[in-house]
C-alpha cells in the first residue's frame, strides 16, 4: 500500500476565467477526505485535474502511488468514480451495465452488484435515463463499489438523496472504508456528511486550498468563546466577528487549542458553523 492514495504537487488547471492552482494535495491511504467550498469554488476542477480527465499541469499527481499518463488503466482498475459528467447512457439498465461495462474491471463482482440492487431496491430492467437523480447517484456509487476499488472519488454523492437514501450510501462509504488499504476523497456541500465520515477537511476558494486540515485539529482550533470583561489581548489576533456583550464579548475564535490557558470559555461548534465562521474571514475582514 502506498503512502498515499492522492499526492499531487503544484496542480494547475487554466480556464478563460477561472484558475485551479493547489501546491499540495494529499490523501493519506486508509483515509477519508472530504472536500468542500462554496459554488464555483473549483472543487469538481480539482477532481477532474487528479483523474487527468481536463487540461492540466502538474509537478507530481500520482492516484495510489501510480502515475496516470504511464498506468491509466491499472489506476481505472483500482477508482471508483462518482460524478454528473460520468454517467451511463440512457438506454442502460442495471442488466446492460453488468454485461457491457462490468467487464472493464478486473474484479467487477457481479453478485456484489446484485445484492447492491435488492438493497437499494432499483429496478433491474428500467433504462438509466428513466431513472431519478436520486436513483442515478445510488446506482453509480453501487456500481462503482462493485468493482471493488481501493480509492473511492466522488462528486457530490449525496446531492440529490432523500435524508434515509443519505445514511445508506454513507453507511455503504463507513463499511467501505473498514478495510484499512481503502480511501474516500468526496466533495459535498453537506457538512453533515463530513461530521459523519470525513477525517481531513479541504476547503476550496476561488480554486486556492483556504485550508486543508484533520478534522479533528479543525474542530479543536475553531471554538466559539465567550469570556468577561476585556478580551485578552493575545487572542486578539484569531477572533472572528467579535461581539460585546452585556458581561464582555463573544465570536469564534480560530486558536482555542493553543489559547486554553486565558480566561475564557470555549465551545465546540459544528462544522457547518465552523464553515459559516470561515465565510465571515473574507467576507468581512
Ligand atoms: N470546461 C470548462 N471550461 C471553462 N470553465 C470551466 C470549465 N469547467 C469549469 N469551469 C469553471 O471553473 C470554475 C470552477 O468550477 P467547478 O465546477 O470546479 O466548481 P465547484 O466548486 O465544483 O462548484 P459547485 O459547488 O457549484 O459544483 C467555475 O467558474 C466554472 O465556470
Amino acid at each position: 500500500m502506498s503512502e498515499y492514495a492522492i499526492k499531487a504537487e503544484n496542480l494547475q488547471v487554466h480556464y478563460p476565467n477561472f484558475e485551479l492552482a493547489v501546491d499540495q494535495f494529499y490523501l493519506p491511504s486508509g483515509y477519508v477526505m472530504g472536500l468542500i467550498g462554496r459554488n464555483g469554488a473549483g472543487k469538481t476542477t480539482l477532481i477532474d485535474a487528479l483523474l487527468d480527465s481536463t487540461p492540466a499541469h502538474a509537478e507530481h499527481c500520482e492516484l495510489l502511488g501510480m502515475r496516470m499518463d504511464r498506468q491509466e488503466r491499472l489506476i481505472k482498475n483500482q477508482i471508483g468514480l462518482v460524478s454528473d459528467r460520468f454517467i451511463f447512457p440512457n438506454a442502460y439498465h442495471a442488466m446492460k451495465l453488468i454485461r457491457r461495462i462490468g467487464p472493464f474491471y478486473d474484479q467487477f463482482d457481479e453478485s456484489l452488484f446484485r445484492s447492491f440492487i435488492k438493497q437499494f431496491k432499483l429496478p433491474l430492467s428500467k433504462p438509466f435515463g428513466e431513472f431519478s437523480a436520486g436513483m442515478k447517484a445510488k446506482l453509480s456509487i453501487i456500481f462503482a463499489l462493485a468493482h471493488h476499488p481501493k480509492l473511492m472519488i466522488l462528486d457530490e454523492p449525496t446531492a440529490n438523496l432523500d435524508p434515509v437514501s443519505r445514511r445508506e450510501v454513507l453507511n455503504l462509504l463507513y463499511e467501505f472504508m473498514q478495510q484499512e488499504d481503502h480511501s474516500l476523497l468526496f466533495s459535498t456541500h453537506n457538512t453533515a456528511d463530513l461530521d459523519k465520515i470525513a477525517d481531513y477537511v479541504t476547503c476550496l476558494e476561488n480554486g486556492r486550498v483556504k485550508f486543508s486540515s484533520s478534522k479533528e485539529t479543525l474542530m479543536e482550533n475553531i471554538q466559539h468563546f465567550r469570556c468577561e470583561g476585556k478580551m485578552p489581548k493575545s487572542m486578539k489576533e484569531f477572533v472572528l466577528k467579535p461581539k460585546a456583550t452585556d458581561m464582555g464579548w463573544e465570536g469564534v475564535c480560530t486558536r482555542a487549542s493553543q489559547l486554553r490557558h486565558l480566561p475564557v470559555e470555549f465551545t465546540p461548534l459544528t462544522l457547518e458553523e465552523i464553515m459559516l465562521a470561515q465565510d465571515l474571514t473574507y467576507e468581512d475582514f
